[in-house]
């Protein structure tokens, strides 16, 4: 069946295998309890740590999509990988396959030199590398991210949970353009009670409180949930909570160009605090300097703009000056 499908469906029923594949090996390397953690060096005062589950599932996924896809697809991921011996995945996942027909005219016959693949191996590090214990409600913070992006835009993500209820191979959410998100079922409509938004629990600063505060004024953040990981924020987002705000810097383009075409497969949206798209072309900047807005699909995404103070999104510009 993967012979007769369109590049772009191939790339995503590969990605999916590849995240389950990254998924165990990082898995296999917490069994063992050895996280070999570096600091990358963070902004500001918090550190950005990298362990070995990091680079051994990059490695993973980099190896895996040349052998299947060719070593000329450009891969842009957040890690270096490792001398650990990679697990070379090459299977479809025959649901991806199997809606091939769906896919939109102008994504069946795209160029795969105008593709950009972004890679977070493991988002959450800073959770799973600093929690003394690692509950279920720690380790399910981890994802492992793939988007795929053309001419600039996302237009395919899949984000992998590795822990989730116990099932062995957790859970898969996976979107492409005009073809929908699948994977678990999504709330779709506001719970009417309160708006839960979710934002980071170690990259905190004033300017994440201060938006989050006049969100709480306006009624749009009525109890905030401060957990870990892009990835994981918006699977928050699909089981009910309303946004994901992060009024800050830091956020990477690996964090979130999977995470947008997921949330838009729903038809919600991301954007930074000032409603600017973000651009994933290759040789971009990386940080996501105009922070990070998600709105489930069931909420006014403007709203939201309209309620971060200015002062904050002037704070928060859409390019870095280089140094
Ligand atoms: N100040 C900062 N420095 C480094 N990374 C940051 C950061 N703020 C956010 N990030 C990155 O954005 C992702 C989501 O952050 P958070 O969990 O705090 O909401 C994390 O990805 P990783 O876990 O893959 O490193 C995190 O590292
Ligand atoms: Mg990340």
């Amino acid at each position: 069946m993967w012979m007769r499908s369109c590049f772009l469906h191939r790339l995503v029923a590969s990605s999916v295998k590849i995240s389950e594949a990254a998924g165990g090996v990082i898995k296999d390397i917490l069994c063992d309890g050895d996280l070999k953690i570096i600091d990358k060096g963070g902004s500001g005062k918090t550190a950005d740590l990298q362990t070995e589950a990091d680079r051994a599932a990059q490695y993973c996924i980099v190896k895996s999509l040349h052998a299947v896809f060719g070593d000329k697809i450009t891969i842009i991921g957040e890690e270096e990988t490792t001398s650990f011996t990679p697990r070379i995945e090459k299977g479809f996942c025959s649901k991806v396959l199997s809606l091939n027909d769906k896919c939109p005219e102008n994504l069946r016959d795209i160029n795969p030199e105008d593709v950009v693949i972004w890679v977070d191996p493991l988002d959450g590090t800073v959770e799973i590398a600093n929690a003394a214990k690692k509950s279920a409600a720690v380790l399910a913070q981890v994802t492992v991210l793939i988007g795929i992006a053309y001419r600039g835009r996302p237009i395919a993500g899949v984000i992998h949970q590795p822990y989730y209820e116990g099932r062995e191979n957790g859970r898969t959410v996976w979107a492409i353009n005009g073809v929908g998100t699948y994977g678990m079922d999504y709330v779709k409509e506001d719970n009417k009670e309160q708006k839960i938004v979710v934002t980071t629990r170690s990259h905190g600063t004033s300017s994440v409180d201060a938006a989050l505060d006049a969100l709480n004024k306006k009624g749009l953040a009525d109890t905030v949930v401060r957990v870990g990981g892009a990835g994981y924020k918006v699977m928050r987002i699909l089981e009910g909570a309303a946004a994901y705000v992060f009024a800050s810097q830091g956020c990477k383009k690996w964090d979130t160009a999977a995470c947008e075409a997921v949330i838009e497969g729903t038809g919600g949206r991301l954007t930074d605090i000032s409603g600017r798209l973000l651009n994933y072309e290759k040789g971009v900047q990386l940080n996501n300097t105009g922070g990070v807005l998600v709105t489930a699909c069931w909420v006014d995404h403007q709203d939201y703009l309209n309620s971060i103070p200015d002062a904050l999104k002037e704070a928060l510009p859409e390019f870095q000056a280089k140094n």
